[in-house]
């Protein structure tokens, strides 16, 4: 068996060696009572909508909830839609405090999606929307339901899958979003809902 030749240390990210990409997985970031009590307050207060988004000419609902909080001038298109950010709420506001201190990057918007059960995902793709800045850092909190989150690299090779567990954070920055796709697959397990949250800086 190889050993760890250095101790790890509880406060230091672990990353995730991306070729053409930088990823940082916070296990256990918030504490799981924590965690568990911001899925509660978001899972009840968050507006969520179901959006519908134009594939192969026809419209569909998305297989999710989402939402989107920000500063007012946060636009965001997605799927050539455009949302627009309803103000923060206290939770968010706190939650998004907390990120920009633990990653040293700021954020004016976060996406929230809620794959209610395992029959809810997100298919690949990138986050490389033109008002997201050439090198986004991309924050993204889990709550609830672990779910695996799987990464591609665009040019086509191996695929990696983190399982993703309540208060586990993690980053992706540098040319991530360039050259990587992710996804969150459905799954026939018999799963809980969960809470995605991706903080984000967008250009206006
Ligand atoms: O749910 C996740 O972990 C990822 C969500 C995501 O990729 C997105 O909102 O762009
Ligand atoms: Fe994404």
């Amino acid at each position: 068996m190889q050993c760890n030749l250095f101790e790890q240390d509880a406060d230091k990210p672990q990353s995730i060696d991306l070729k053409g990409g930088e990823l940082e997985l916070h296990r256990g970031w918030l504490e799981s009572d924590l965690a568990t009590e911001y899925f509660n307050k978001l899972a009840a207060e968050v507006d969520w909508q179901q959006p519908e988004i134009w594939v192969a000419g026809q419209r569909h609902k998305i297989p999710r909830l989402q939402a989107w909080y920000g500063d007012e001038n946060s636009v965001m298109e997605y799927s050539a839609t455009r949302f627009y950010p309803t103000p923060w709420s206290k939770e968010l506001i706190s939650l998004k405090d907390l990120i920009e201190n633990k990653t040293e990057s700021s954020y004016n918007s976060v996406l929230v999606n809620l794959y209610r059960n395992g029959a809810d995902g997100v298919g690949w793709h990138a986050d490389d929307e033109k008002e997201l800045g050439g090198c986004p850092v991309i924050a993204s909190l889990s709550l609830g339901a672990s779910r695996s989150f799987s990464l591609k690299p665009k040019r086509g090779g191996k695929s990696i899958k983190l399982e993703l567990n309540n208060g586990d954070l993690i980053v992706m920055k540098g040319d991530t979003q360039r050259n990587w796709l992710h996804a969150v697959a459905k799954t026939s397990k018999k799963i809980g809902p969960r809470i995605n949250l991706t903080f984000r800086y967008i250009f206006s």
